[in-house]
C-alpha cells in the first residue's frame, strides 16, 4: 500500500493487502507447525533453499513474516525476525555473532539476565566479555581490538537510564570491523531508529512496549537481510529454538498498531511525573532523559524523539524507605517488566538486577535504593496520587 507512508500508517497497514486474504481487514492468524509440499523435488528445492516457501514454523511462519516485515520497516531495517522472548533475540544474535576467542564490548549496565548471559553463559564458552563505559565514546577507542566481534548496549539502559550515542560508537566500531548490536527495548523505533544511526542489528523485548499490554513475552531483531537469515537459520533454528508462537506474533501486530499514539501519551505523562518527583522533598536524583538536570540530556534531544517513559529514582532515605513508599501504593503495581499500560513499578537491585552481586552493582551505577517506573497510560493525575499518598504517608 504505497500510501502508508508516516510510521503508525505504516505499523497499521504495511506489507499486508486484505484484497489478497478475501477481504480480511486483520490479518489470518496461521496456527500451523508445518506446511505441506507441492511435490517430493519441491520439498526438496525448499530444503536446499533453492526456492522459496515455507517449511515449518520453528523456521518461519506467514502470520510472523508479517510481524517482520512490520518491524523491519519501522525501524528503517531491511529485515526483521521474531522470537520467543527478548531474551531469546539477544541470544540467538549473540550465538551467532561470536565464537570462542572473540570478545564483546558491552555497556555497563545491562539488563539483569542479558548481563547474566553474557557473564555466565557466553564468558562460559569462550567468549570475553569486557564491560566499557561506553558514555564516552572515547572509551572504546582505548578498549577495542583485533578480537572485538561485538559491540552491545542499551540506550536507555535499564535500569538506570544511561544513554550511549549511537552513531559515534557505531563509527568507532566499524572502524576497527565490528558489528553494534542495540538492545532497543527501552525507546522503541518510534523514538529512536538505531539503525539509521549506524547501528549493524537492533533487538527488542517486545513483550515490553511493542505488545504494549503485558499480555505477551516476545523477541524482535532487525538488521541487514543476509545477517538476519543467518540469524534465523543458526541462531534461531538451532542454537536456542527461540520461536515465537504465532497467536503471540498477532498480539504484537496489534500492539505496533498503537504504539505511536501509546508512547506520545506514555512521554507525556513521564515528562509530568519525572518533574514532579524531581520536586518532592523525600525524592532524590530522578533520572529522566526530559529533565534538564539529566547528565546527558543533550545527548537525549539529539539522539530520541521524545524521553521515554522509564524513570529512575531514589528515596532520600535509601531501600527501606523506597520498599516503604512502593508497599503503600494502591493503584501503581509492583510488578517487574515495562511498557505495559498499567503503571509499574519496582526495586531493581533485589529483583530485576539481582543477577548481579552487590560489587557489580555498584560498579555498573545500580544502586540498592534505586526505584524503576514504567509510567503507564492511565490519568497521569491517578498516577500523581498514589505516588504522592505513598510519599507524604507518616514515615
Ligand atoms: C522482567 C523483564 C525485564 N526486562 C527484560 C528485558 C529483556 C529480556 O526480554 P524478555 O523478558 O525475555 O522478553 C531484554 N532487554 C531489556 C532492555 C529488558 O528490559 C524487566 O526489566 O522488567
Amino acid at each position: 500500500m504505497t500510501h502508508a507512508k508516516g510510521f503508525a500508517s505504516r505499523a497499521i497497514h504495511h506489507a499486508y493487502d486484505p484484497l489478497d486474504h478475501e477481504g480480511a481487514l486483520t490479518p489470518p492468524l496461521h496456527l500451523t507447525s508445518t506446511f505441506a509440499f507441492e511435490t517430493a523435488e519441491a520439498g526438496g528445492e525448499m530444503f536446499a533453499g533453492e526456492r522459496q516457501g515455507h517449511i515449518y514454523s520453528r523456521i518461519s511462519n506467514p502470520t510472523l513474516d508479517l510481524l517482520e516485515q512490520r518491524i523491519a520497516t519501522l525501524e528503517g531495517a531491511e529485515a526483521g525476525l521474531a522470537l520467543s522472548s527478548g531474551m531469546g533475540a539477544i541470544t540467538a544474535v549473540l550465538w551467532t555473532l561470536l565464537s570462542p576467542g572473540d570478545e564483546v564490548i558491552v555497556d555497563k549496565t545491562l539488563y539483569g539476565c542479558t548481563f547474566s548471559y553474557m557473564r555466565h553463559g557466553l564468558a562460559k564458552w569462550g567468549v570475553t566479555i569486557t564491560h566499557v563505559d561506553l558514555t564516552d565514546p572515547e572509551n572504546l577507542k582505548t578498549a577495542i581490538s583485533d578480537k572485538t566481534r561485538v559491540v552491545y548496549f542499551e540506550t536507555p539502559a535499564n535500569p538506570n537510564m544511561r544513554l550511549v550515542d549511537i552513531a559515534a560508537v557505531s563509527e568507532i566500531a566499524h572502524g576497527a570491523s565490528a558489528s553494534v548490536v542495540v538492545d532497543n527495548t527501552y525507546a522503541t523505533p518510534y523514538l529512536t531508529r538505531p539503525i539509521e544511526m549506524g547501528a549493524d542489528i537492533v533487538l527488542h523485548s517486545a513483550t515490553k512496549y511493542l505488545g504494549g499490554h503485558g499480555d505477551v513475552v516476545a523477541g524482535l531483531v532487525v538488521g541487514g537481510a543476509e545477517q538476519i537469515s543467518e540469524i534465523r537459520l543458526y541462531g534461531m533454528k538451532d542454537m536456542t529454538g527461540a520461536v515465537m508462537a504465532p497467536f503471540n506474533a498477532m498480539l504484537i501486530l496489534r500492539g505496533l498498531k498503537t504504539l505511536a499514539l501509546r508512547m506520545d501519551r506514555h512521554c507525556a505523562s513521564a515528562q509530568v511525573v519525572a518533574e514532579w518527583l524531581a520536586a518532592h522533598p523525600a525524592v532524590g536524583e530522578v533520572h529522566f532523559p526530559g529533565l534538564t538536570s539529566f547528565s546527558q540530556h543533550a545527548l537525549a534531544n539529539q539522539q530520541m524523539a521524545q524521553p521515554g517513559a522509564m524513570i529512575a529514582f531514589e528515596l532520600k532515605g535509601g531501600m527501606d524507605a523506597g520498599r516503604a513508599m512502593m508497599n503503600r501504593l494502591n493503584m501503581i503495581a509492583r510488578a517487574v517488566s515495562l511498557g505495559d499500560a498499567e503503571t509499574l513499578i519496582q526495586h531493581p537491585a533485589s529483583m530485576t538486577h539481582s543477577t548481579y552481586t552487590p560489587e557489580e552493582r555498584a560498579e555498573h551505577g545500580i544502586s540498592d535504593g534505586l526505584v524503576r517506573l514504567s509510567v503507564g497510560l492511565e490519568e497521569v493525575e491517578d498516577i500523581l496520587a498514589d505516588l504522592a499518598q505513598s510519599l507524604d504517608a507518616p514515615q
